[in-house]
């Protein structure tokens, strides 16, 4: 059964989007895409136009992309052996070089084509140009105790003059999560694209960080799909990380340490669903996860002047 929208109807969502779209002119905002939610064409197509309608009515939207799924494709390929621990690749040097490849030579191509089909803001950047990132090897986290995951990397230095420069541009960076040692450029280590994001924003003092991902948000008792989190502040989140398994681990350690590293609010949305993002930012009926700062008023956090 179709519904047709009437005309006031679709007045209607336009002057809902109003006030939001007030308060977030001229904001910066980080948004990760998750490999998982990039997986089917039409979402993609949804993904570049949602990017380029905040683009386009004046936010700074900056990308930082995942592909962990496709990157399993092309070890699988290529007949190399691969497995995660605490949320994060078990990186070896062979792994590595798959991992280099297919973001910076594949997913971030194909994004920022995807960007450009009808115009030519779309830039894409590594972890390794003009100084963006640097890391330091980390380790894994599991029931508490650290375990070494390889070539895996921590951000520890974020310098953000190019991406500032290209934002100035009306340029939208498009930026792939490898990133050379701090002491030594010649080794570049695989940082999560989460925890990449969450340097980025908090480099940036951006307003917002979002993480699409393929669920609808964090679960407090996961896999019971009845526990969806719709708000949660930075201390009941640290809370909670001990019990968290897989990927939301570094994704929701990312979104502590962004949120209390400045940036406004973090979410976590379902990149399943077709422009859930703008739903997000755009209109009244959030969806996901929001963190939000528990101890202090955001002086970027824009949405107190719509709430
Ligand atoms: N508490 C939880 N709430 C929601 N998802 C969870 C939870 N614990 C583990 N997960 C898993 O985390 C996954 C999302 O992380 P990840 O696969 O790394 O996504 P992405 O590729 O988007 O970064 C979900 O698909 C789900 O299987
Ligand atoms: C260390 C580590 O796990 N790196 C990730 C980088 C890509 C990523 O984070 O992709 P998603 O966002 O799609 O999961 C990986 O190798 O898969």
């Amino acid at each position: 059964m179709s519904t047709t929208i009437t005309p006031t109807q679709k007045a209607a969502v336009l002057l809902e989007a109003m006030p939001w779209l007030r308060a977030y002119t001229g904001a910066t905002i980080v948004i990760k895409y998750g490999g998982n939610a990039m997986v089917d064409d039409t979402l993609k197509r949804a993904f570049a136009d949602d990017v380029l309608f905040l683009h386009q009515v004046g936010l700074r939207p900056v990308v930082v992309h995942g592909g962990g799924p496709q990157i399993n494709d092309m070890l699988r390929r290529l007949g190399i052996e691969s497995q995660f621990r605490g949320g994060l690749r078990v990186t070896t040097p062979e792994v590595m070089d798959v991992v280099r490849m297919v973001l910076t030579g594949s997913v971030q191509r194909e994004l920022v084509s995807l960007l450009n089909v009808s115009g030519s803001a779309a830039v894409g950047i590594s972890g390794e140009d003009g100084g963006l990132l640097r890391a330091r090897q980390r380790l894994a986290t599991i029931d508490g105790e650290s375990v070494d995951v390889g070539l895996v990397g921590d951000v520890v230095e974020v310098d953000p003059r190019a991406l500032n420069d290209l934002l100035d541009q009306g340029r939208i960076p498009v930026i792939s999560s490898v990133a050379p040692v701090f002491s030594d450029t010649t080794t570049v280590l695989n940082v999560n694209a989460d925890t990449a994001a969450a340097a980025v924003a908090i480099a940036l003092r951006a307003q917002k960080l979002i993480m699409l991902t393929d669920v609808e948000g964090l679960y407090s008792n996961w896999p019971d799909r009845s526990s969806l989190v719709s708000r949660i502040g930075t201390d009941a989140l640290e809370a909670l990380l001990p019990e968290l398994e897989s990927g939301m681990i570094p994704k929701m350690e990312a979104c502590l340490r962004a949120v209390r590293g400045g940036v406004g609010q973090a979410h976590v949305v379902d990149g399943r669903r077709p422009h859930s993002m703008l739903l997000e930012i755009v209109t009244d009926d959030g969806v996901g996860t929001v963190i939000y700062p528990e101890h202090s008023t955001s002086a970027h956090d824009a949405e107190a002047d719509v709430l």
